[in-house]
Parts: C-alpha cells; structure tokens; sequence
C-alpha cells in the first residue's frame, strides 16, 4: 500500500487513578474524541491507563481483571458509536493470565479500531529493581508487534521494552518502521528525562525511524508522574514535547517524505521547578485520589513546616490549609511570629493550641525527664494535629525531611505522625534551596514570598529544650548531607565513606544514626520518591541488622 501525505498521531498524556476503570474509561473517551477532533488517526496513551498503574497486587484479583477487559470491550464499541471508529486508539490496560503461568497477568497494550479490539500487545521486559517489582505481578509477553496504517508501519513497545538493550527495537530493527510507539508509565525523579531521550535517541537508531514517548502524568501513593511526553528522532531532535506535571494532548504529524510538524515544543523545566511540581502534584493527587480537601500541619516557625505548608496551598489552596502554633515554654516569640507571617503569606487558617498546659498535666502523672519529656511536647502536638484531621476530615502532613528521616530526628507518634509527607525525599540543605527558589518565583510573579527570611536563616531548632539545635546531635547538615548521599544513593560502607574522605568520627556516628533509625522510618508516611534513591520501596534494609562496615 502507499503511504497517505501524512500520518497524524495524538499523544494523550492522561492523569488516571488506579482501580477507577471506569474514570479512567471516561477520560480516554474524552481525549479519543479531542484527538479525533483534531484531526488525529492514531492516539497513543500511557502505559496501563484503563487500570492505572502501578496496579501492584490487584493484579491478582480476577474480578479486577474482567472489570478491565469488559472496559476494554465497551470502550471500542464506544468509540464507534462516537464517531471515533475510525481512530486508531493505543492504550495499556491489564491483560489477561497465560495458563502456563498461574494468577499473574500480562502488562498490554490494546489497539482499538473500528469498534473492536484490533491488537494486543504484551511488555516483554518487566523491571525488578527500584520501586518495580513487576516479576511478582506480571508475565512477560514474548512476540513482537507491528501494523500498517495507511501505508505507515508501526512497531510498539511498553516502557522497560526500551531500557534493556535487545527490546523490542533490536527485535524490531529490520522491520524498515516509519515510527516506534513506546507507552509508559516513568516515575519521576530528578534529571530523569534526559535518561529518557537519551535511552529514545539510541532506539531510534535502532529502528531508524522517530520515537513516540507518552508518559502518564500524576500522582499515586509515593510515586510521580511527570509526563513530558515527546517524540524524538536518532539525531536527538527533539519532533513534539508535552508539559511535565500536568495533563496534556499534542498533535504530531508525520509525513510521507520523513518530516513532521507538531503543535507543540513544551519548554525544559530546571531542576528546582522540577522537584517543587512533583512535590506538589504527589500531594494534590494523594488528596484528591483519596478525598480529601485541606490539610492540617503543626507550624513551628521553622523551615521544613514553612516549606510544606507552602506546598499545600500551592496543592489545594491557603483557604485549604490548616496551621496549626504550638507553643510550648520553650517556644521562642520569634518562632511565633514567623509562623503567623508564614501563615498570612499563604493565606492558612491559623490557630494557636498551646501545650503547656496539657504536658503539665501529663507531667504531674509521669513525671518524665531527659529525651522522655522532651519527646512528650512533640507527641502532644501530634494528638493535636490528628484531633483537627480526625475532626474535620483534614489530611495530617508530616514535616520531616530526608536528613531527619535518615538520622532518627524526629519523635515516633510525635511530629511523625501523618498521612502524607511532602518533603521526605529532600536532604535539608535542598530544603533551604527550594524555599530560595519558591521565594523568588513569587517576587517574579510579583506576589509576597511566602516563607519568612528568618525562618530560611535562622539555626535549625527543635525548641524541645532550652537553646536546643539540631546541631547539638548532628553534624552540619552540608556534610552531615553529603555523608547520607554518599551512604544511601550510593550505597558506600564504612572503608568507602573513609576513602571519599569523610572524617571517622562522622562516619561512625552517621551510620549508627541511619541504621537505628530504620524501625521508625519504616513507619514514616509516604510522600513522593524525587531522587534516584528514596526511603521506601528503593531501600529494603533489615531492621534487626547487625552489620556495621
Ligand atoms: N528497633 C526498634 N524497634 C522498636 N522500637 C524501637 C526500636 N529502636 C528504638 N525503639 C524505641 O524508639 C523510642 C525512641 O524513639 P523516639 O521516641 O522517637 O525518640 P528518640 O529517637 O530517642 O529521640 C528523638 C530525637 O529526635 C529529636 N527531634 C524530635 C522531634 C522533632 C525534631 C526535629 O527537629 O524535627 C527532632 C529529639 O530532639 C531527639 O533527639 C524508644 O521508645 C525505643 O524503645
Ligand atoms: N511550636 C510548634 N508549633 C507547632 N508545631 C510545631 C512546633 N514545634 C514543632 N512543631 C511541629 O513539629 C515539626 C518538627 O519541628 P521541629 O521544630 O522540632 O523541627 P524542624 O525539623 O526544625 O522543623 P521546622 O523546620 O518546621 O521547625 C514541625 O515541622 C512542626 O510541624
Ligand atoms: N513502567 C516501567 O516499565 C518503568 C520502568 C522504567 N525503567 C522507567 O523508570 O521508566
């Protein structure tokens, strides 16, 4: 057949919620009939969009996976009866169980046309490192897939298709395609999407033909996704490129003669903006995905709450926000006041509790001191912190940073009491780079910064004593940092951490800190990964662990 003048493809980049089939059902409706509108003939969607992902042990369940094929079913017919039956709809979705391989499912992806199920597609390639853990979940396909339209051939792969040499593209590579479609579903972290192009740039080389990226986009427990979506040649340039953190569609037209047009070059976020979206998207999803409309936080005055608390109105609204001052006897005025600065900023409710009076109470029955009393102030902050969420149905956040959460610093069932943590991923001295950055965007735009400088300056405190600093029980953080990226990104034991030239008597109390705080960061609430390597499902270490090198 000869090639029609052109091909046009649409890149939905979708934000889907696991489990919600029939949302998400809705959804590809609605982007099938826009791209159609705009006069698409191919539209591609993200890696298992109509189950959403990652599914993780529902896969099992049997009546998840025949809700999702009927979905399947229903929505081809429902395309046609639209009007779109003669759009080529490329989606994900769970499939179904091979009888060789007992209750796990394949990883598919569906080309609906013309009211029916046209092709399936299974993920080859199922990655089993870092937050992935798709051997326990899925079975892998084994057969390639290709298709003609309109003189134009397509070849397909599913995400970790083109991370591992000898994918589908080398499968693929005398196939003589005018285009490789890859969907995905890509977590964000830090600098990840050059990986991803470069990772694109060598497939289409491969294959000698452009590749299609579409990334979903959104939040889900402690993942993010960035979407930034894009089509890409084997010279690296860049054809179409869609908005990070946000839904999108863009059309990208492919022509007979080679060339292409597009509707849409989104620009390249730097790192900073990159890192502060994911944090707000991870908590505007988390809340909408599961109902909840404001938050509720304890404001000390200090850096990590003031950067938190900013989030979340930049996630759901100041009007949405509930911050909460806490004063104890050691409470300094300035604490306070900056508080309440931060406060107005954003535009919280403020309310203050004080906790004197109920740590005296406390106090007169059991009579604690040392650590004990200390941590006593923190836990009756977090009773009150879970009365206003237990009461008013707000979502809890917890305050603690990647430097605390490495170390121990901070009270279990005190200030680490929470449903969602926003800044768990960011070492603190990122935590002082990104207040920097969120304040000068605000006098960019022209608007108030929102945290206080004192907060941003002044010596980090838990105020749980009289004069206390964090630096009382920890390094600096600049080295106290650079020792944790070194440990836990890079994984260097005690002889590495002495040969990168860290002093012996860091190294020692840093890594007795990190391992004795594995029990409390275990139970530490999620918030979103935005490193290569972050607490949870990236770091299974032992809690009961004796080993010190
Ligand atoms: N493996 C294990 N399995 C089960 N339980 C384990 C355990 N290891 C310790 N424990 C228990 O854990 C408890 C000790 O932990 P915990 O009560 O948290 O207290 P702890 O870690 O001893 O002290 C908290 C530290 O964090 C500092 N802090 C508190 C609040 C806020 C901030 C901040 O700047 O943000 C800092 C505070 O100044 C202090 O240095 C003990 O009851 C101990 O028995
Ligand atoms: N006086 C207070 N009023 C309200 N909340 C408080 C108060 N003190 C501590 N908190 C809560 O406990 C968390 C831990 O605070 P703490 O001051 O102990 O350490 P921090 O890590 O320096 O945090 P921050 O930079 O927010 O002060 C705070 O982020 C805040 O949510
Ligand atoms: N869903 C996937 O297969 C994702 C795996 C891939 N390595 C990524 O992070 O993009």
């Amino acid at each position: 057949m000869t090639k029609a003048a052109s091909l046009p493809f649409a890149l939905a980049q979708i934000n889907t919620r696991v489990g919600d089939i029939e949302a998400n059902k809705k959804c590809i409706l609605e982007f099938s009939q826009k791209a159609h509108e705009r006069g698409a003939r191919v539209v591609v969607f993200p890696e298992m969009t109509l189950s959403g992902y990652p599914i993780e042990d529902l896969a099992f369940r049997a009546t998840f996976r025949r809700s999702a094929e009927s979905a399947a079913q229903d929505m081809a017919q429902t395309l046609k009866d639209n009007g779109c039956g003669a759009l080529f709809v490329v989606v994900g979705t769970v499939g179904t169980t091979h009888a060789e391989s007992s209750d796990r499912p394949t990883n598919t992806l569906l080309v609906l046309h013309d009211g029916q199920i046209l092709h399936t597609y299974d993920k080859q390639f199922l990655p089993n490192y870092g937050v992935f853990d798709e051997f326990r979940i899925f079975t892998p396909g084994h057969d390639t897939l290709t298709m003609d339209i309109d003189g134009y051939h397509l070849g397909f792969a599913i995400c970790e298709d083109i991370w591992q040499d000898n994918g589908p593209a080398i499968q693929l590579a005398q196939s003589n395609l005018d285009v490789l479609v890859t969907i995905n579903g890509s977590p964000f972290e830090e600098n990840k999407d050059h990986v991803r192009t470069d990772l694109c740039i060598k497939r289409a080389g491969e294959v000698d033909a452009p590749v299609i990226y579409v990334n979903q986009v959104g939040g889900q427990d402690d993942l993010v996704f960035d979407g930034g979506s894009f089509v890409i040649d084997k010279s690296g340039n860049i054809l179409a490129r869609l908005t990070q953190f946000d839904e999108d569609l863009c059309l990208w037209t492919l022509h007979a003669d080679g060339t292409s047009t597009a509707d849409e070059i989104a620009r390249d976020m730097d790192t900073d903006e990159e890192v502060y979206n994911a944090c707000v998207l991870g908590l505007k999803d988390y809340m909408r995905k599961n109902g909840f409309k404001g938050v509720v936080l304890g404001l000390s005055g200090g850096i990590d709450s003031a950067l938190v608390a900013t989030m979340a109105a930049d996630a759901c609204g100041g009007e949405n926000v509930w911050g909460i001052s806490m004063p104890s006897m050691y409470s300094s005025d300035g604490s306070k006041d900056d508080a309440a600065d931060l406060a107005r900023n954003i535009g919280a409710h403020y309310e203050i509790q004080p906790i004197e009076p109920l740590f005296m109470s406390f106090q007169n029955q059991l009579k604690l001191d040392g650590i004990a009393a200390e941590n006593l102030q923190a836990r009756i902050r977090g009773v009150i912190v879970m009365a206003y969420s237990n009461s008013r149905g707000l979502l809890a956040l917890a305050t603690g940073n990647k430097s605390e959460l490495a170390c121990g610093y901070s009270t279990i069932y005190g200030d680490a009491v929470g449903g969602y943590a926003p800044i768990k991923d960011l070492l603190k001295t990122r935590v002082w780079q990104l207040s920097r950055w969120r304040n000068e965007q605000a006098l960019k735009h022209g608007e108030v910064p929102p945290i206080p400088e004192n907060s941003i300056v002044k010596p980090p405190s838990a105020e749980l004593r009289p004069g206390q600093k964090d630096s009382d029980s920890l390094p600096e953080y600049d080295l106290l940092d650079s020792v944790l990226e070194a440990y836990i990104e890079k994984a260097h034991g005690r002889a590495d951490l002495l040969e990168d030239g860290f002093d012996e008597k860091t190294v020692d109390t840093v890594m007795r800190l990190v391992d004795r705080a594995e029990w409390k960061r275990r139970q530490y609430p999620l918030g979103p990964k935005v490193t290569a390597l972050a607490f949870g499902r990236d770091r299974r270490l032992p809690i009961t662990n004796a080993f010190r090198e």
